[in-house]
């Protein structure tokens, strides 16, 4: 099921990049974080002040063992279903109806199988809040490189002067324990649900969809360009689909509830196509 290539995974990347979500809302009602909801300031305090590169290498191995269940992709949306984002100051709505709102979203602008599993698997991670994280704040919100200096173009950046990190010599100049441009691959991400799920979904989906879920959150990168000096070429030609993926996660919030039972089907048709029945969480 690997896609070998780039071209055989996208056979119409021109159609692609016209692809432009057009939200309801005004683009700029969205991520204000400027007048947020007391939960997300909390949520963003915590995650800046604790994750360190100790807290990060010590979650990827506790995480990567994947021991935590044994089950399908279906019954992991219902389950995620309980739990609602402190980070998110954009949606009310629980987390099934975000993941089937980003996956319609890219489903009708015509975007391949894979884009739109993508969308449906892109936060399942979450389910890492279950699985013994420490709260929500190594599950949810934006992510960052550790081990390197925290830009300025982080939200909330003044939270990261209470990380241990930040005074740490070794860390915090710009590209800390990092060569420049060894590829965000060598690069030691702030723990949550996108790493996680690039773990559990490692086996089954083309480079593309992994790259997408492992760095959907790093607003500091796709958005602010903030640590290009990390990149190496694929990361450029990756994170292209990150920046496309980014308006369908983001927009479609403002979208109508999607209908749970009629989407079903179809979208354990289309999980089928990619994932066995049950896999390791
Ligand atoms: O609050 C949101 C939410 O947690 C998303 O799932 C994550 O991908 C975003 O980066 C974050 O801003
Ligand atoms: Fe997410
Ligand atoms: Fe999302």
């Amino acid at each position: 099921m690997l896609a070998e290539s780039f071209s055989q995974v996208c056979d119409d990347w021109e159609h692609y990049l016209q692809c432009k979500y057009v939200p309801v809302n005004p683009v700029e009602s969205f991520r204000t974080y400027d007048v947020a909801k007391p939960s997300v300031v909390k949520l963003y305090k915590e995650q800046h002040e604790n994750q360190t590169v100790d807290f990060v290498l010590k979650s990827r191995k506790k995480f990567s063992q994947l021991d935590k269940a044994h089950m399908g992709i279906w019954e992991a949306l219902e389950m995620l279903n309980e739990l609602t984002d402190e980070s998110d100051n954009d949606t009310e709505l629980s987390q099934i109806e975000h993941c089937l709102q980003t996956a319609e979203a890219l489903r009708k602008d015509g975007f391949d199988d894979w884009m739109v599993l993508t969308g449906l698997i892109h936060d399942l991670g979450k389910l890492l809040y279950y699985f013994g994280a420490e709260g929500q704040w190594d599950v949810v919100g934006d992510t960052f490189p550790v081990g390197c200096r925290f830009s300025e173009k982080i939200v909330y950046p003044e939270f990261f002067k209470s990380n241990p990190d930040y005074n740490n010599p070794a860390y915090n100049t710009l590209c800390g324990i990092y060569e420049p441009n060894c590829g965000l691959d060598n690069v030691f991400m702030s723990f949550g649900h996108d790493e996680y799920m690039y773990m559990v979904a490692e086996n089954y989906l083309p480079e593309e969809a992994l790259y997408i879920i492992r760095y959907h959150s790093f607003y500091g990168q796709h958005r602010e360009n903030a640590y290009t000096h990390l990149m190496n070429e694929r990361d450029h030609e990756m994170m292209k689909w990150v920046k496309i993926f980014n308006s369908y996660d983001l927009y479609s919030k403002s979208d109508a509830p999607p209908n749970i039972p009629e989407l079903k089907p179809y979208y354990q048709a289309l999980i089928r196509k990619f994932f066995p029945d049950e896999i390791n969480w």
